[in-house]
């Protein structure tokens, strides 16, 4: 059987898939992650049918990092075996300003985005990793990087920019946005699921371990609450959202810290964990009595309430809020407490449906459709993939 492998590394976990193609479409044939990793990995993986190919968890000094999980995931799917593997598709965080598409990946490319690790430190180097394993292995395999900056660069300049001196904007400084695999796969589901919704003024809220809010119009990105870098925006797992940047050039000049030491507390000490002292992990977040994990997710529902606002306002008025990646997904406690926020906009939340997990968790007579649609980022890669190397 023919297949396009993904590759999928996060901040937290490593997601892969297995399709099959067949012609012109794709079948998926299993869909697993490590997730949890450095706190409670756990590797899952599901044969298309639902069933349970692999459930194991590990402690946290076995799967420290993206490098350790991937090792793991090589092996298991190495044993499997059965699969002709055509392609590999790989999300990849940071494409800069010259990709505004998915690209088929030779050392040009490659060097071009190891030049932006320093641009996603989280993300770009594991990224980049199995990319380079693959090549050693076998350089004749078609490889595809889909960005998740592509979805967002066709934002005017006016709103990409920074206002900063006009020759930093030239030079590759504005907001590029991310997790635009993520919006662009919801942006199609949209059309499937709410075509009356698809085409209006709709807020994505992907919220994971890294999280952002898309402002679609018309299915297509007008704004991303993520910048420059995947730091921007709301608080996340490890990372703050929205800094004063004046607050970086104070731990610069006045408490001595270098370049290296302000990157290490703004990439992997800040967010949540570094406010609750609790966890990085929403999940553990809600479990806790830590008065440190409240107060940690009170602030993240003021600051997710505020975005919204932001980007109500960009479109002109809002018609549908979607929820969506880990905690959007799983967490009706924090969906409450965003979709209450947004009640000025005229949104009402339907509490049953919200519990039940139903896709619309608006009441009737709600003006803004509050809906639940789980991401791929997987699919929208392997359908990329194909496409190139179709095309090729
Ligand atoms: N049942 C749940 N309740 C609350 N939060 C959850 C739940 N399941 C997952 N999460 C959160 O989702 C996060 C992972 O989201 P995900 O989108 O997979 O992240 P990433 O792709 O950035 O690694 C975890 O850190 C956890 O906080
Ligand atoms: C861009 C980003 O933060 O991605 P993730 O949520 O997968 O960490
Ligand atoms: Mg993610």
């Amino acid at each position: 059987m023919d297949v396009i492998l993904v590759v999928n590394a996060g901040s937290s976990s490593l997601k892969f898939q297995i399709f099959a193609i067949e012609g012109s479409e794709l079948s998926r044939q299993l869909r697993g992650q490590i997730d949890g990793i450095g706190t409670r990995p756990r590797l899952r993986c599901n044969s298309s049918d639902g069933s349970v190919l692999v459930d194991r968890t590990y402690a946290a000094t076995e799967v420290p990092d993206l490098q350790a999980a991937t090792a793991i995931v090589r092996v298991w799917l190495r044993d499997r075996g059965g699969f002709k593997l055509r392609a590999i598709g790989h999300r990849v965080v940071h494409g800069g300003p010259d990709y505004d598409r998915p690209v088929r990946i030779d050392r040009d490319v490659l060097a071009h985005l190891t030049a932006l690790e320093d641009l996603a430190p989280l993300h770009q180097p594991n990224n980049l990793a199995p990319i380079r394993l693959a090549m050693g292995i076998d350089p004749s395999m078609p490889q595809v990087a889909c960005f998740d900056t592509a979805f967002h660069r066709g934002h005017p300049p006016h709103t990409d920019c920074y206002a900063l001196p006009r020759a930093l904007y030239d030079g590759g400084v504005r907001r590029y946005g991310f997790h635009g695999l993520s919006y662009e796969y919801i942006a199609e589901r949209l059309r499937e699921v709410e075509p009356d919704l698809a085409g209006g003024r709709v807020i994505v809220s992907h919220l994971g371990s890294g999280a952002s809010m898309c402002a679609l119009d018309g299915g297509r990105s007008v704004e991303c609450t993520m910048g420059f870098t995947a730091l921007d925006g709301l608080p996340m797992g490890t990372r703050p959202g929205q800094l004063d940047p004046g607050v970086v050039l104070y731990l610069i000049a006045q408490k001595g810290m270098s370049a290296a030491e302000v990157s290490d507390l703004l990439y992997r000490d800040s967010g949540l964990k570094g406010l609750s002292g609790v966890s990085n992990d929403m999940r553990d977040l809600l479990a806790s009595d830590e008065p440190g994990a409240a107060f940690a997710i009170d602030h993240f529902i003021h600051r997710c309430a505020l975005h919204a606002g932001m980007l109500a306002a960009s479109l002109g008025g809002l018609d549908a809020f979607v929820f969506t990646a880990g905690v959007g997904e799983n967490a009706p406690a924090i969906r409450a407490r965003i979709a209450d926020r947004l009640g000025w906009l005229g949104a009402e939340l339907d509490r049953t449906a919200n519990e039940a997990g139903a896709v619309r968790i608006s009441t009737l007579k709600s003006r803004v459709a509050l809906l639940v649609v789980p991401t791929d980022e997987e699919v929208m890669i392997a359908r990329h993939t194909l496409a190139l190397i179709h095309a090729s």
